[in-house]
This record gives C-alpha cells, sequence and structure tokens, in this order.
C-alpha cells in the first residue's frame, strides 16, 4: 500500500507510544521456554508479532491477545512436539528467536532461507549457528540447513565476533536452560536486550552483567509462567518528535524513556533541536531552529554515527537523515554497521536533497536545500521509509510513498498516530 501525504502543516500533539517491536518479539519467543501461561502487557498490533503468534496458535498455543488493550495470555501446553509444517514465519528476522525454544521442544529444525528480516544488510546466520553449536546443539550442513540438539542445552563461554542483538538474545534463551554457567563476551545492550534479560529473570532464569558487553547465566532446570511488560517503543517516541522538528509543530511523547536519551537528546541538539524531558514526557517546541551544529574543530563537519548501544542506534539514522534534509549546514553520517543502510538515498534525492553518498556506510548531507513533492519508492527498511514520509510531511503539497506497508511490521496505528496530530495522510 502507499502512503498519500499533503505535506507542509506543523504537526502538534500529543502521543503514546506503542511497545518495541525489537522487545516484543524476543519476549513472545521466550515464552516458548515454558508450559506454564505468560501475560505480555503493551504488546504491539504489528505483523510481526501476528506472524509469530499464527505459527505459535497452528503448533497448539493458546494465545488470547486482546489487541485494544495490549495485553496476550501465552499458553504453549498444547505445542505440538512435531512441526505441523515445517515452514517458519517469513521475511522476518525475528523468526531466529524461535530457535532456542523451538530446538528444546522439537529437537531438530530446518533453517529458512529468508530469515533475513529487512533489507539494511545481509542479515548472517553464522553468529547463529556458532552460538547454539556451542551451546549444544549440532549442525547439519546439508542443503537446507538442519539443526539439532539430542541432549539438551551445554553451558558455553563464547566470545561472539560482534555485538548482534538476536545472537545475544538466541545466547540468553538458550543458556538460561542449559547444564551450568554460560558467558557471554562481546554481547550486545540494546534496550530490548535488558528487557528480555529482564522477562527472562521474572521467568526464574539467573542472568547477571544485563545492560553490559558480558552476560553471565546460570541454567536451571525450569523456566516458569510471569507477567512481563513490554517496553514502549524508543524507536517511535524519536519517530514523532522528529515529525514535530521538521513540520514546525510542538509534539508531546507521553511513557518516554529518559534514561535511553541522552545520545539521542544529542544527535538532535546536532541538528539544531531540542528536546526536553519532563519525567516521563519527551517534548519538542515549536519552531526549532534547526541549524547544524559546528564542531569547534576546524575541518570537520558535525557528525552522527551510529553503531551496536550505547552508540546511537542504527534503527534511529535515517530519521536523523530526514530531520537534516530541513536544517541549514552540512552533516555527516556514518552506519557503521548495515553495508546498506543508505541504499534508499536515491529516492530522498527526488524530494531535492543534497547528499553525497562517501561510500555504502557513509554519507555527507548538505541541508536546507529547497525540497518539491515528489513519488518515492519505500524500501523495504522500516525506519527509512518513515524518513521518506518525514520529508513528506514537510513538504507543501501533494507526495506519495509507495510500498509503505513495511512501516505496519513495527508501528500499530501509524496513519491514525498522525492525524490525531492534525496531518493529512491517508493508505491508497
Ligand atoms: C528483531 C531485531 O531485534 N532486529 C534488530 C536487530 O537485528 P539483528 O540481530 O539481525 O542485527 P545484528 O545486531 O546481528 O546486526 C545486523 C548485521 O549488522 C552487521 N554488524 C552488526 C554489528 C557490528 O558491530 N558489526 C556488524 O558487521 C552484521 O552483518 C549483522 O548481521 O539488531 C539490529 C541492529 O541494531 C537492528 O537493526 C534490528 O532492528
Ligand atoms: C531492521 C529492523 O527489523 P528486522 O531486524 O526485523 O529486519 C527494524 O526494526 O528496523
Amino acid at each position: 500500500m502507499d502512503l498519500i501525504v499533503n505535506g507542509g502543516k506543523p504537526l502538534s500533539g500529543t502521543i503514546i507510544p506503542s511497545g518495541n517491536k525489537n522487545s516484543a518479539l524476543p519476549l513472545v519467543c521466550a515464552t516458548l521456554l515454558t508450559d506454564e501461561p505468560v501475560t505480555l502487557h503493551n504488546v504491539p498490533d504489528i505483523t510481526d508479532i501476528a506472524k509469530i503468534v499464527a505459527f505459535m496458535t497452528r503448533q497448539g498455543s493458546r494465545i488470547d491477545w486482546d489487541k485494544a488493550a495490549g495485553t496476550m495470555r501465552l499458553d504453549h501446553g498444547a505445542f505440538k512436539n512435531e512441526l505441523v509444517n515445517h515452514e517458519l514465519p517469513q521475511d522476518m528476522r525475528s523468526t531466529v528467536l524461535l530457535y532456542p525454544a523451538l530446538l528444546r521442544r522439537v529437537k531438530k529444525i530446518v533453517i529458512p532461507a529468508n530469515a533475513t528480516g529487512c533489507s539494511l544488510g545481509v542479515r548472517e546466520i553464522d553468529p547463529h549457528l556458532e552460538i547454539l553449536a556451542k551451546l549444544g546443539a549440532v549442525i547439519d550442513e546439508s542443503e537446507p540447513l538442519v539443526i539439532a540438539l539430542p541432549d539438551g542445552f551445554r553451558a558455553a563461554r563464547h566470545w561472539g565476533d560482534y555485538m548482534s542483538v538476536t545472537v545475544t538474545e538466541n545466547f540468553l534463551m538458550a543458556a538460561a536452560l542449559a547444564d551450568g554457567e554460560s558467558t557471554l563476551i562481546n554481547a550486545a545492550s540494546e534496550p530490548h536486550v535488558q528487557d528480555l534479560c529482564a522477562a527472562l529473570t521474572l521467568m526464574g532464569a539467573q542472568i547477571e552483567g544485563a545492560g553490559t558487553s558480558m552476560l553471565r547465566v546460570r541454567g536451571v532446570k525450569k523456566l516458569n509462567g510471569c507477567t512481563a511488560r513490554i517496553s514502549s517503543d524508543y524507536h517511535e517516541i524519536v519517530t514523532f518528535l522528529a515529525l514535530g522538528a521538521i513540520t514546525g509543530g510542538e509534539i508531546r511523547v507521553e511513557k518516554s524513556l529518559p534514561q535511553h536519551f541522552d545520545l539521542i537528546t544529542r544527535a538532535f541538539a546536532k541538528l539544531g533541536v531540542t528536546i526536553e524531558h519532563e519525567g516521563t514526557t519527551a517534548i519538542v517546541r515549536r519552531n526549532q531552529s534547526l541549524v547544524i551544529e559546528e564542531p569547534y574543530t576546524t575541518n570537520l563537519l558535525a557528525k552522527i554515527e551510529a553503531a551496536p548501544w550505547p552508540y546511537f542506534s542504527v534503527d534511529l539514522l535515517p530519521l536523523m537523515v530526514a530531520l537534516a534534509t530541513r536544517a541549514r549546514g552540512t552533516v555527516h553520517f556514518w552506519n557503521k554497521v548495515y553495508e546498506n543502510g543508505f541504499s534508499w538515498i536515491p529516492e530522498l534525492a527526488k524530494f531535492g536533497a543534497h547528499i553525497l553518498v562517501s561510500d555504502p556506510h557513509r554519507i555527507t548531507l548538505f541541508g536546507s536545500k529547497p525540497l518539491r513533492p515528489a513519488i518515492v519508492d519505500a524500501p523495504y527498511i522500516i525506519r527509512a521509509t518513515i524518513a521518506l514520509y518525514m520529508v513528506a510531511a514537510s513538504i507543501p503539497g501533494r507526495s506519495m510513498v509507495k510500498n509503505a506497508d513495511t512501516i505496519r511490521r513495527a508501528h500499530p496505528r501509524f496513519v491514525e498516530n498522525l492525524q490525531t496530530l492534525g496531518a493529512e495522510v491517508e493508505w491508497k
């Protein structure tokens, strides 16, 4: 579906963000590690979650999802210990998060070729196979790849090549039920990884080091049911603040997470935007200066660089790129993670933005150039699609972001939320 945008109006109002997709997905997958019922609050009504729920339901799980209340009760007591069909959910990275629980339950799984997620980059499967093998899985290198878990998970020490979010989450889930103490060095520490640590702890797991790059897990025999809450989506909080700034409106986002915002606030400041926090409400006031900060060091440009947490998040980078098209000055963006992180820049240029792509990881953006409405194609990258919408929303006239459905993978009621802020936008 396409987004039809009549831009140029300031967006103002108050938003309550939904739950973070990247917290909700590992938490829903972790519930499969126990036969006791688990209740999750603040579950976002998004297509990635719907796909996992459909898979679990086909396997016999009982799942009651009150979408309006955001509450989900999962009971895997009747989950069949053979796969009904061997198709795992498609076109989403989080399918990999089913591996630890499925290995325990069905002992052998075929790895789908397309657990690749969005098109930000090649999404490697090797680090997943490596960690699962360390923890006791056996990889059969036939075509297609098959992983088996003949004797349950066993404890291990592993030092990953890099801080991978889903590899760390798979380590936590497998090690929680391994026989002994496991260690992961070079672990990811994103807020969603911290959420999974907290939820597994409520289920009885013994985890030390949550939020750091070294995790220690003492395996337990069994995990129990619990009630856990999914955190507000910081991607959504940043999206709405950036939308206020780019359109010149005033937006307040409630249930924000100020403890995660130091560097995010700093990135906004580099683009001439002040973000205020009143308790758990984040605020962008109307008519921000949108002047890019100049470093004191000569011959340097303002720079926003994204890398694994606690660096600025790669998933937020497109939102800052969009904002910079309206800011006066020049800024350098560096995506240290994904080799296709800027593949959508030619679409942004269709609005008239001036951007020099230095290499697949780095761009220089010359801001405040005259922009015009355009018809652009969305990439299969959630926040790059939102970034294209943001720019369209800031330009008077009718633009179209084609094939923008990818937004629904992570953001429920996105268009409805925009409309409450006064946006003229609709799905077609
Ligand atoms: C469901 C989920 O939670 N998805 C998120 C998760 O995906 P995911 O867990 O797939 O992302 P990883 O952290 O594994 O990183 C993705 C890719 O980036 C490359 N890489 C990453 C880090 C690094 O230091 N060096 C490096 O080369 C690797 O090729 C890797 O395959 O984390 C990504 C990085 O925050 C986010 O974009 C995704 O939204
Ligand atoms: C990259 C993302 O998701 P996935 O890892 O599922 O592709 C994302 O949420 O931006």
